[in-house]
């Protein structure tokens, strides 16, 4: 995990986007009509009868290679195997894991996934260098996807050769890698700028020697799907074709569609579709788009949530709310009348459930909140309101939305205590907190308000927020069996003195809440929240010891 050290408590998931309203409601959501099935099966039978697609497609994973070239990412051996085995998890075909090339530190976190014995083929990229072949052999991978140029640009100016010389040392090159046993992709490197003769004569001379697949590359992302499609279609006229697509044109899943479409039936791409620039086709795309729209499985997709927020923290790069599959908003709902509609029947605003992927449904509140979303929420904490009542609590909800502020639990129960003219009865209350991080273990000591009594207590942890939590946990004793779900962290103003909100969202037995707090401390700001969040829960579920007592 990297980057967010000095504030995690368990591994953030993502930093939000400052002024997004959101999580109010964590909805379970078993309400799904059969509008699903039938849509997709229509969908499924008419797109698999137009798309000429081939019934078996494998996927290559090179989030450990390409993936991992992307600027400022580097991973340990320890943070391979943890991604290789979320890959295995989700029943990856092939992993690309790494460049044996690069140094003696990369083969030894090679070596590392390939000493998992895993069901999937493990490789290594290799240059047209025999040098390359050797180190990818030292780390006992399966295969290569052997990396020669193919484009006049990359041929001439960047290794200085000809066409004619390239055609005899990828050859050489396959037949040395095929006598070894190894498992051989001819990749033309720039194939999508290359004269589409010469990469057809380059993959014919690669088949003859004996490569096992020849993969069309479009390395810059430049290609238009009707080129991929052109070139494409000829390569697989002379034997198995991959396709290997980058995503600076937006163009990163047409082109595999092209490709496939085409006669491809291999298909590279990357976790979180991380990458050179723009980065690769996300592959956990690529499998719900052919499982859902084509009926062709590749990944065990229950699995791919995990697999996401794996290479997430490993790498270091947030998830993209937005992003299909794996973002935060994927399977959220805000607007009233598509909360409305998703509680009336959760396909109602899905094109499937959340669930195919390994995600839960979460309704949220916020401005275009409206009164079924509202009244929804409030059920889950167990509150009854009138009509009256409700549209009170819906018009200030929207009031708090509209000034760009998170409208949590929290907020919610906040105003409904409000409407309702009920006291809050506080079970927990933060009195005091005091840190020091500047020595070499990070301690905190935190005075609470426990029902009547007052409690200190003080913990160390890898950094002031974590001291601080555990001292909280120290001091409430099993009242604070609660499950951290997530922790974010979002600096609304820039410079050293910003104010910081941290949003939490816990459980305690069937009760989740979130709740967020600000401040210019951090640490303050994250215990604020948990406190808080605590309170809550034991409020929804009051222990039967008093807490006092526990
Ligand atoms: C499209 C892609 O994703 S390509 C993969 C990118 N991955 C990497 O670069 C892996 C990490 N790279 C490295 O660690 C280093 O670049 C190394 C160890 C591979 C090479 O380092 P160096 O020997 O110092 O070379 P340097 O990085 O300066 O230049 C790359 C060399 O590879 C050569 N090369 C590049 N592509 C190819 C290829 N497909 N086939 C053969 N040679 C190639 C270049 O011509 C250049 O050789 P030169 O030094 O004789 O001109």
């Amino acid at each position: 995990m990297k980057n967010y050290a000095q504030w995690s408590i368990q591994p953030p998931t993502r930093i939000e986007e400052v002024g997004a309203t959101r999580l109010a409601a964590k909805f379970s959501g078993d309400r799904y009509s059969s509008v699903y099935s039938n849509t997709t099966d229509e969908l499924r039978s008419d797109n698999a009868a137009r798309s000429a697609f081939p019934d078996d497609v494998q996927l290559l994973d090179t989030t450990l290679r390409d993936g991992e070239q992307a600027p400022g990412v580097s991973l340990t051996p320890d943070e391979k195997v943890e991604i290789a085995e979320a890959l295995e998890a989700a029943d990856i075909d092939v992993i690309e894991a790494g460049s044996a090339c690069t140094s003696e530190g990369e083969r030894d976190c090679i070596r590392r996934v390939t000493d998992l014995d895993l069901d999937a083929t493990v490789t290594s990229f290799a240059r047209g260098i025999k040098s390359d072949i050797d180190h990818a052999l030292d780390c006992n991978v399966d295969g290569i996807t052997l990396v020669v140029p193919s484009s006049d640009k990359h041929i001439e100016t960047k290794v200085g050769s000809t066409r004619e010389e390239v055609i005899e040392s990828s050859v050489e090159l396959v037949e040395y890698a095929t006598d070894h046993e190894l498992w051989v992709e001819l990749l033309g490197e720039d194939g999508s700028r290359a004269d589409p003769e010469f990469l057809v004569e380059l993959a014919e001379a690669g088949h003859e020697a004996g490569a096992d697949r020849f993969c069309y590359a479009d390395t810059v992302g430049h290609a238009s799907p009707e080129h991929t499609y052109e070139v494409v279609e000829k390569l697989a006229e002379l034997g198995p074709t991959s396709v290997h697509t980058h995503d600076d044109l937006g163009f990163g899943m047409t082109n595999v569609h092209a490709g496939l479409r085409a006669g491809a039936d291999f298909v590279h791409g990357t976790v979180n579709g991380i990458g050179e620039r723009a980065g690769n086709v996300a592959i956990e795309e690529v499998a719900i788009a052919l499982s859902h729209s084509y009926d062709i499985e590749t990944l065990n997709l229950p699995a791919v949530y995990e697999l996401a927020t794996t290479v997430s923290q490993n790498t270091g790069i947030p998830l993209a709310p937005n992003k299909a599959v794996i973002g935060e908003n994927t399977f959220t709902h805000e607007s009233g009348i598509h909360t409305d509609g998703t509680l009336k029947d959760g396909a109602m605003y899905e094109p499937y459930p959340p669930e195919t992927v390994g995600r839960e449904r979460r309704l949220v509140l916020g401005k275009h909140a409206g009164r079924a979303g509202v009244e929804a929420a409030l059920n889950e904490h167990n509150i009854d309101v009138s009509d009256d009542e409700l549209a009170a609590i819906v018009e200030r909800v929207k009031t708090l939305g509209e000034r760009d502020k998170r409208v949590t639990d929290a907020d919610l129960l906040a105003i409904a205590e409000d409407v309702q003219g009920r006291d809050r009865e506080r079970y927990v209350e933060l009195l005091t907190l005091t840190t020091a991080s500047g020595g070499e273990v990070p301690t905190a000591s935190v005075k609470l308000r426990v029902g009547d009594e007052e409690r200190t207590a003080a913990n160390t942890g890898s950094g002031p927020v974590d001291a601080a939590v555990k001292a909280v946990r120290q001091a409430l004793g099993p009242a604070a069996n609660a499950e951290l779900d997530s922790f974010h962290v979002d600096a609304i103003t820039g410079g050293t003195d910003a104010v910081v909100t941290v949003e939490v969202e816990m459980t305690r037995g069937d009760h989740t809440v979130t709740v967020a707090a600000s401040d210019s401390d951090i640490t303050r700001a994250s215990v604020d929240a948990m406190v808080d969040a605590l309170d809550r829960l034991l409020a929804a579920s009051p222990p039967e010891q008093p807490v006092a007592d526990d």
